[in-house]
């Protein structure tokens, strides 16, 4: 396949991501953190279309223990991230977390991580300045529930696509502009402790000079 909008995008996924006892310490402080989640929402008004989204994501001003050693893990992967993606080297800006449950019947439909504006000049922050999408994969064991692959699109619509399994403790790395999909999950004990957990970091680039 030689055109570029039909292959598969470009992804890494690396395995035993983290060290097993931060791992496990992620689990429990998620298992214990339970009433913080909330419906996910879409863009950064949160609008809620369970149609299209349909998971609870960690809200509120409330601590996130692991943004600090995750983002501290992270950083100086990304430009190893870069040359293996083929995206060009950019000026660093902060990461951006957010983590998610997926219980029976959620599921992601397919999008790209970088909001596409409205013509109008993205702040800064905004999901415009996203490079690179990381997704962090957990669950408690033994794992309850099945499917949730994330599937990657080629930008032609509906000519291929490649599926990573969320397997537990590994990380999915791809393009921010990749389109992408959760597919429905499965968990029929419906126990929130049973979901298919992810961490999204985004990797942003401070924003270019504007252009004249
Ligand atoms: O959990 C995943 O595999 C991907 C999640 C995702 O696409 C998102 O939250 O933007
Ligand atoms: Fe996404």
């Amino acid at each position: 396949m030689t055109n570029p909008l039909d292959r598969v995008p470009p992804h890494l996924v690396i395995s035993d991501f983290l060290p097993a006892a931060d791992h496990v310490a992620l689990i429990d402080w998620t298992l214990a953190n339970q009433a913080r989640f909330e419906p996910s929402g879409l863009g950064r008004e949160r609008a809620l279309d369970t149609g299209f989204r349909n998971s609870l994501s960690l809200r509120g001003e409330g601590p996130r223990p692991w943004v600090a050693p995750l983002t501290a893990t992270m950083m100086p992967l990304v430009p190893g991230w870069c040359a293996a993606l083929g995206i060009a080297p950019f000026t660093l800006d902060q990461l951006e977390f957010d983590m998610v449950a997926y219980n029976d019947g959620a599921f992601y439909r397919r999008h790209v991580d970088t909001g596409v504006g409205g013509g109008r000049t993205p702040r800064p922050g905004s999901a415009a300045f996203r490079m690179i999408t990381a997704v962090y994969y957990f669950h408690r064991e033994p794992k309850r529930f099945q499917g949730g692959a994330l599937r990657l699109h080629s930008l032609a619509h509906d000519i291929s696509y490649g599926d990573v399994p969320p397997t537990q403790n590994s990380l999915a790395v791809f393009p921010a502009w990749a389109r992408h999909e959760v597919m429905p999950v499965a968990c029929p004990s419906r126990d929130f402790a049973d979901s298919r957990f992810a961490i999204n970091c985004w990797v942003r680039r401070t924003p270019p000079a504007a252009v004249a």
